[in-house]
């Protein structure tokens, strides 16, 4: 249904008469001095499945935009003869090629990324219209770009301060699912994040992967406590909630949100003391994880981790930082975001951590630029190169012509314009043709082409 209802409804009476090609690219464009500067190209499949391939127009879709938007502009404007032709030649099915870099593959800013063109002359007017739905792709790609800037900080922290990288695919736990804006973007962030972790409890993300990216598992987490189970037994009790959560997790790993009124006491008092014996007899498969959820995030670890180093035995690790007992582990889930997330300065093989809105919501399609813009045109048979250059901002300018995506000889990705690109060379991909999806990728694929790009 959405499909019918996008913006671009008026755009087929503007193009030049006896237009037969329209195509057009997506790109984050290159920004200087931008934060990041390649991105991790994720989310075409589930938008190509859920509403691009198959039959997604018919005559009851037809009327029912007809009607809608004769009431939006108060005149003629839907394209109702187009779209019954499109039916009737195709059945609902598009007459559009989608050419895309594979899933997973990491892509310096400023390259094409997909590229959009109607495969039949009476349709050059579906390329754009299809525009609003596409650049919708800004969402996943942000999304799997940032947390996999996270994992190279982490990755960072965890090689200098424990000299291995071991358990890193566990160390951003996603908090998000509450922070995001609706049901859909906690699926697509959910699975994004899930391009570069397997730590989660954002479920949406969890059964996207599993029913668009063919993953019966993505991602794990472990019971765990929030702050009405604590508070629940009132303030004076707060010993009991604990002991009790030890009770009824006696064995696998369990975390403890342990700030409801003051995390210092609380890590002190009753899990370095009252609740010693208790934590000291679990394993490493059963640790407790304290969880501090408040304060400013490097004060409050130092502090936890300073009274947890005194109360149990800590070990140092083979490059000289100190380790707490394999049973006892901290996550950090609160104010966690790029910079915080930075000023790590004590072996990260003790702390996870949680990440909620700076993952999923704290971003928009400015974070990364990106634009969909027609680079080339044909009329009246003959192809065009096509192209902005807005004098008020020449970062906004595009490529022109038919584009494809290369690795130069220096082993650099780049993108050749206006056509002269060797099919043999292009690393975009044909992953839909008149309504059929022609190329999938698995989260195992995706999350071995980011590893690949990566190493
Ligand atoms: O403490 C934890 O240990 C590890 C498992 C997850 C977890 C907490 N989850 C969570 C989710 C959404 C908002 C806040 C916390």
């Amino acid at each position: 249904m959405q499909f019918l209802f996008t913006l671009q409804i008026t755009h087929y009476k503007q193009y030049p008469p006896n237009v037969s090609k329209v195509y057009s690219y997506f790109e984050c464009r290159h920004k200087k001095g931008a934060q990041f500067n390649e991105v991790v190209f994720f989310g075409l499949q589930y938008l190509l499945k859920r509403y691009i391939a198959g039959c997604v127009v018919t005559e009851e879709k037809i009327q029912e935009a007809k009607v809608f938007y004769q009431m939006h502009f108060k005149q003629k404007v839907f394209d109702e003869e187009g779209w019954r032709k499109l039916l009737e030649r195709y059945d609902g099915r598009l007459p559009i090629r989608i050419k895309a870099v594979p899933e997973g593959r990491i892509i310096p800013r400023g390259n094409v990324l997909f590229t959009v063109e109607n495969t039949d002359p009476d349709f050059y007017w579906l390329t754009n219209y299809i525009e609003t739905m596409l650049v919708q792709m800004w969402y996943p790609i942000t999304v799997a770009t940032i947390s996999r800037e996270f994992k190279k900080i982490l990755a960072k922290h965890l090689k200098a301060t424990s000299g291995s990288l071991e358990g890193l695919e566990f160390k951003l736990h996603d908090f998000g699912y509450r922070g995001v804006s609706s049901q859909e973007s906690a699926a697509l962030g959910g699975a994004a994040h899930l391009v570069n972790f397997c730590s989660t409890d954002t479920v949406a993300g969890l059964l996207m992967a599993q029913r668009y990216y063919n993953c019966p598992m993505a991602g794990f987490s472990i019971p765990a406590a929030e702050h009405s189970t604590i508070i629940s037994w009132g303030r004076n009790r707060e010993k009991e909630a604990y002991e009790y959560l030890l009770d009824q997790f006696p064995t696998g790993p369990m975390a403890v949100v342990s700030d409801s009124y003051d995390i210092f006491k609380a890590c002190k008092h009753i899990w370095g003391d009252k609740l010693k014996e208790r934590v000291m007899e679990r394993s490493e498969d059963s640790m407790l994880v304290i969880r501090p959820d408040s304060g400013d995030p490097t004060e409050t670890l130092l502090g936890v981790i300073k009274i947890l180093e005194e109360c149990f035995t800590c070990s140092v690790n083979s490059v000289g930082y100190k380790v707490l007992p394999s049973y006892l582990r901290i996550i950090q889930g609160d104010g966690i975001d790029l910079c915080s997330v930075e000023k790590v300065s004590w072996s990260a093989e003790n702390v996870f951590f949680g990440c909620g809105s700076a993952l999923l919501q704290k971003i928009n399609r400015d974070t990364l630029n990106c634009a969909f813009k027609c680079s080339y045109v044909e009329t009246n048979g003959k192809g065009m190169d096509v192209y902005k250059q807005p004098v008020t901002d020449p970062s906004k300018g595009s490529k022109r012509g038919r584009l494809s995506l290369r690795r130069n000889s220096d082993g650099l990705i780049e993108t050749v314009e206006r056509g002269v690109g060797k099919p043999e060379e292009d690393m975009l991909v044909t992953v839909f043709e008149n309504g059929t999806i022609l190329q999938e990728y698995s989260l195992d694929e995706i999350r071995k082409n980011v590893e690949e790009d990566t190493a």
